[in-house]
């Protein structure tokens, strides 16, 4: 009995994760090449099939029998052997597109709906968009009219926007096709991709309040739904939820900001230690990659120049997962810094009473206390408008202990 995931290139996939966890533990990954593709369905040992692309639509035609769900779409990217050793396929990422949109509460009855991108994926969108009763659905893309240029009208019709483009996806994150502040009536935003957790487009729906999702429902419910057609199992939305959140929690980042020499680096390391992460401090990178401290550089280059090479180092360690990352004090001033460390992580600012900050070879704090409180004055506002959360420094362990059961508690939402 084997059951997997059949793909040309699969790299890092979550779906082995997903599907151990409900117990198919011989779940694995098929990379084959199209010219294989006909003998390795025959293979009479495979149970259950998912399929991403590009094999999607080759899969639909080597099934027997199709459910009417996916013979819409065109594709499957489920496969389940039956008694007679026939192929059945289904798609069960249309379930999990509309579990997505109904767990974020975005509406679709009624609403007009742009999707962006004209793949695979954008198929599946259009058909569960049409059930969930949508007014309008325009599919927008780089080839096909309406095009991305054509954008401005629909500015003020727009009521919900799903990305299905690759757009933003890592490595290539951050990255944005649209500008979602231009559109005046949103209700919704959805981007199936999951890595990075929220890419540009789902940061500024945020920002602007509209609810939005990422993709890792969609692929945790998609594969829950294929497991019940694998093993005949009942799983019910709350087996769906646990594991998202036990993703979530793996995958989510911690960051912390604060004042220079509050703690950030000493709470971080610790933090890391417990949570048993890797660590990045980003003033360590800075020395890594310059082979200067960032306190020389910025005594030598000025703060301009330090910020420019500050923010590259964060665009990219900000791609990382499930890691733990301490800022430097100014990477606040520096708006776009949100976006690199906000896309898969959750961001803490830490405090503590200015006259116990450690000032030592922090070129910024230089001038003594009244020099710290013009600092902290200028830059509270911006830590703030950076953090989801703020914790007191008061003894290590302790501040520890409180940022780690936030985390936690703030996962489970
Ligand atoms: N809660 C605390 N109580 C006492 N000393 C602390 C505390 N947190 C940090 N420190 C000390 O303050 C100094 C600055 O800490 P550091 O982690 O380098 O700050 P940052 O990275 O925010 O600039 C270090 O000497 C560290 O040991
Ligand atoms: O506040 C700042 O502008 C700075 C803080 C420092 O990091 P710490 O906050 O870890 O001291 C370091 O990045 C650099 O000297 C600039
Ligand atoms: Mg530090």
């Amino acid at each position: 009995m084997k059951f997997g995931l059949l793909g040309m290139t699969l790299g890092h996939s979550y779906s082995p994760r997903i599907h151990h966890e409900l117990g198919n533990t011989g779940y694995e990954l098929f990379e084959c090449d199209p010219s294989q593709l006909s003998t390795f369905f025959k293979n009479p040992a495979l149970q259950g099939l998912n399929i991403t692309i590009p094999y999607k639509v080759k899969a639909l035609k080597a099934c027997h029998t199709v459910s009417a769900i996916a013979n819409r779409i065109g594709c499957v990217n489920t496969m389940v052997r039956q008694e007679n050793g026939q192929w059945y396929g289904h798609n069960t990422d249309y379930d999990g597109f509309i579990y997505m949109l109904r767990r974020a509460h975005i509406p679709i009855k009624g609403n007009h709906c742009l999707v962006l991108g004209d793949g695979a994926t954008s198929k599946t969108a259009h058909v569960a968009l049409t059930d969930l009763g949508a007014r309008s659905i325009t599919h927008m893309s780089r080839h096909t009219p309406p095009t991305y240029d054509a954008i401005e009208q629909f500015y003020e019709t727009t009521q919900v926007i799903i990305n299905t483009t690759p757009v933003g996806m890592y490595p290539h994150n951050p990255d944005t096709l649209i500008d979602v502040g231009a559109f005046h009536h949103l209700v919704g935003v959805s981007d199936v991709i999951y890595n990075p957790h929220r890419t540009g487009l789902l940061i500024q729906a945020d920002s602007l309040g509209i609810p939005s999702t990422d993709g890792l429902p969609m692929l945790v419910a998609q594969a829950v739904y294929a497991a019940k057609l694998f093993q005949g199992q009942d799983y019910d939305d709350h087996t769906i939820e646990s594991i998202l959140q036990s993703l979530r929690q793996e995958l989510e980042n911690i960051v912390l900001v604060g004042m220079p020499g509050v703690g950030k680096t000493t709470v971080g390391r610790q933090l890391a230690k417990v949570l048993h992460r890797p660590f990045y401090d980003s003033d360590d990178v800075f020395l890594k990659e310059t082979g200067q401290s960032s306190s020389a550089y910025i005594n030598m280059y000025g703060e301009a120049a330090f910020r420019e090479k500050e923010s590259a180092i964060l665009r990219e360690l900000g791609t990382k997962t499930g890691v733990v990352i301490a800022t430097g004090g100014g990477c606040v001033t520096v708006p776009e810094n949100y976006m690199y460390l906000r896309q898969n992580g959750r961001i803490y600012q830490i405090t503590r009473p200015l006259e116990e900050l450690d000032m030592t070879d922090r070129p910024l704090s230089k001038g003594g206390l009244p020099a710290l409180h013009r600092l902290a004055a200028i830059r509270t506002p911006m830590y703030e408008s950076f953090a989801q959360c703020t914790i007191s420094n008061r003894v290590v362990s302790e501040t520890v202990a409180l940022i780690k059961e936030d985390f936690y508690e703030s996962i489970s939402h």
